[in-house]
């Protein structure tokens, strides 16, 4: 049985693409960019200045949310929208990334990856079945596969063993999720490492299995830059050009600019809200961090031509105050602020695609950036 295709692909310039993903829940414009919300919550933001930055899309934790509430009380509260009241698209990861890199004491077997919570010790047991459970309880219109991450570098033959594992894993999850509601979909997620042998085969055995998109994982996990393009380029042509493609836990607006260029349509990070919290503001001059002194008496707001209000009107001498006093308004405009940059480079690179302007988008994009702040 084919898997039904819910991305429209509206146009290409070069391996640059832009469409749309119609989910229960609307509309993601692609390239998109989806803010974390790992515990249903953005960190620092009401909901309406993320859905004003222009976000379509969040993301949630599988991992955080199935331990504090627990998937059986939110869907007993009627679903992820419902609780957290963001009435739009949401993706969930399955977990394992996080159990990966949060739990303690895990084991990986072939059943499943079994950990002690981070919160209160408690044994937990993650399967391929319980993770699409979960996801589904959940009520997200975008559900992750169960899979391995391996950080990097890693021996060749235990990133092979992970990315067969996943592959495994992917045919499990696939079965779970045959019990989704209508709309819903289920990622499959590339695995591989640095090694463009596996990366292929994780690839060809997804696309034989049969997704509704397709993500890259494996990536932003320690590799240098020219490593995590490298393997993009390996997995991007070979997986369907009519289905969405999504980098996981990526990046810096350069990371995804370079990203987009090589076809990919999705990302999420936290950047924007954690660099925010710690000072660190994007513009298109780069990355400017507020604690450093120079800012302390200078009146110009971050960018006087953005036109997202507080990187428009709050003066670089006030927003290092905040940062430098602890202000808790501090970490929340400087969030708003990063938020804002991201949606809106999104919008931008849609726009140039659509126009056919995207490699003098990217070069003037670029030259800002190295331009630097002044
Ligand atoms: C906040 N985000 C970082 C969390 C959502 S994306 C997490 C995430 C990040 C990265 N870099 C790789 C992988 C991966 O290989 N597999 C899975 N399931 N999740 C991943």
């Amino acid at each position: 049985m084919s898997v039904p295709n819910h991305f429209e692909l509206l146009g290409t310039d070069g391996a640059a693409r832009t469409g749309q993903l119609t989910t229960p829940h609307g509309v993601v414009r692609t390239p998109a960019f989806m803010p974390v919300g790992t515990a249903g919550a953005m960190k620092g933001l009401h909901w309406r200045e993320v859905r004003d930055a222009g976000a379509d899309i969040v993301l949630g934790n599988t991992y955080h949310l199935m331990l504090r509430p627990g998937a059986e009380r939110i869907a007993a509260l009627g679903g992820l929208q419902r609780f957290t009241t963001w009435n739009g698209p949401m993706l969930t990861d399955s977990g394992g990334f996080q159990v990966m890199s949060l739990a303690q004491l895990r084991k990986v077997s072939e059943k499943a990856v079994t950990f002690r919570s981070h919160i209160d010790g408690a044994a937990i047991e993650l399967s391929p079945e319980r993770a699409i459970e979960v996801q589904l309880l959940l009520g997200s219109d975008i559900a992750m596969q169960l899979d391995e991450c391996v950080r990097l570098p890693a021996e060749h033959a235990d990133i092979d063993r992970a990315m067969q594992l996943s592959l495994r894993w992917a045919e499990r999850c696939k079965r779970a999720f045959e019990r989704a509601p209508q709309g819903h979909m289920l990622f499959g997620i590339v695995q591989g490492g640095d090694v463009p042998e596996l990366r292929h085969a994780s690839a060809r055995g997804l696309i034989e299995l049969g997704f509704h998109g397709y993500a890259i994982g494996g990536l932003a996990v320690g590799e240098p830059q020219e490593v995590m393009l490298a393997m993009i380029e390996e997995a991007a042509p070979i997986l369907p050009t009519d289905r969405p493609r999504y980098l996981m836990g990526v990046g810096t607006p350069e990371d995804i600019l370079e990203a987009v260029a090589r076809g990919i349509d999705m990302f999420d990070c936290v950047m924007p809200t954690r660099n925010g919290r710690h000072g660190v503001a994007f513009t298109k001059f780069g990355p400017v961090n507020l604690r450093n002194a120079r800012h302390a008496d200078d009146p110009r707001p971050l960018d006087e031509t953005s036109d997202w209000p507080s990187t428009r009107n709050c003066s670089r001498a006030y927003l290092h105050h905040l940062i430098k006093s602890g202000e808790t308004l501090g970490a929340m405009l400087l969030s708003e602020i990063n938020i804002g940059y991201y949606q809106h480079m999104m919008r931008d690179m849609r726009a140039a695609i659509a126009a056919g302007t995207f490699e003098a988008f990217r070069a003037q994009t670029k030259q800002g950036w190295a331009r630097g702040d002044i």
